[in-house]
């Protein structure tokens, strides 16, 4: 569905003397990605996880290399055809809260995307809306509620819902589930896996947390300086990844089990 080819991403920044210096976010990522299966994406902050995503997502351009969606070559699509894939390839963002407008009630979040992508009559997209607040586990009571009326979970589920509401075949789910306490976090991340079975074909779940990665999928990325360093097809434990620097980050996860004092 999705193959990268060679995809770079290079930013200039300047320091606090004003000098240019280059930031190889990504670097040369070869990758194939396959309607109807899960992928997590794991690595330590700045690997360039979240740069990879929006890239796939057409909401940056590559510096060099190619994106090819359903064997066509991003690079020579019409707006109008960039546009219509769009609809197919969702994102929900790391921070839910400022991902929703605050001036929105929940009803007119879920709304906005099938408004401006897939417009229908309002009587069925009321039904659609209440179906998807359905999937998402949000009661009617909260599709009156502003997004500072909600708990991080509920954001989160809002921004989910959202992203579904026009049925793309794929989603990124970029760090979904950082700063949410452990049960709702389960939570989320059941639901995700739920909608994957239910409606969804593809996703790309982006975390730091080699053990969230393979909750969510058995095929996992592992990136490192903007580069993927091991690709997993069917990861169970951790003694699946061989990589050196998997293998630190394996070492570095806090011990499962509690320590007897
Ligand atoms: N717009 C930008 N301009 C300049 N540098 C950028 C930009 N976006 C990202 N970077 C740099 O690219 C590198 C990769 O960043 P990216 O956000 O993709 O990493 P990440 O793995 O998603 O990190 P995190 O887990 O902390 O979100 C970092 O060094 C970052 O500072």
């Amino acid at each position: 569905m999705i193959e990268l080819r060679n995809l770079s991403k290079r930013y200039m920044v300047k320091d606090k003397r004003g000098n240019k210096t280059i930031v190889d976010a990504v670097k040369q990522v070869s990758l194939s990605l396959d309607h109807y299966r899960g992928y997590s994406l794991v690595g330590e902050s700045g690997s360039g996880k979240t740069t990879l995503a929006r890239l796939l997502m057409c909401i940056e351009q590559p510096t060099s290399g190619e994106i090819w969606m359903d064997h066509r070559n991003v690079a020579t699509m019409s707006q109008k055809e960039l546009r219509l894939k769009r609809i197919d390839f969702q994102m929900v963002l790391q921070n839910a809260q400022s991902a929703l407008d605050p001036r929105w009630t929940v009803y007119d979040s879920i709304a906005e995307p099938i408004r401006c992508l897939r417009p229908m009559d309002r009587a069925t997209e009321k039904r659609r809306v209440l179906e998807l607040a359905d999937k998402v586990q949000l009661s009617t009571a909260l599709l009156t509620r502003l997004p500072h009326e909600l708990s991080g979970g509920q954001q989160k589920r809002v921004c989910i819902a959202r992203a579904m509401s026009v049925c793309p075949k794929f989603i990124v789910f970029d760090e979904s589930v950082s700063g949410l306490d452990v049960t709702v976090r389960k939570q989320i991340l059941d639901l995700i896996l739920e909608l994957k079975k239910d409606s969804l074909s593809a996703f790309l779940f982006i975390t730091h947390d080699l053990d969230v990665a393979l909750y969510m999928s058995d095929h996992i990325l592992v990136m490192k300086d903007g580069s993927i360093v091991e690709q997993v097809e069917k990861a169970t434990s951790y003694a699946d990844f061989g990589h050196e620097y998997s293998r630190q980050l394996i070492e570095s996860l806090p011990p499962k089990v509690p320590q007897h004092r």
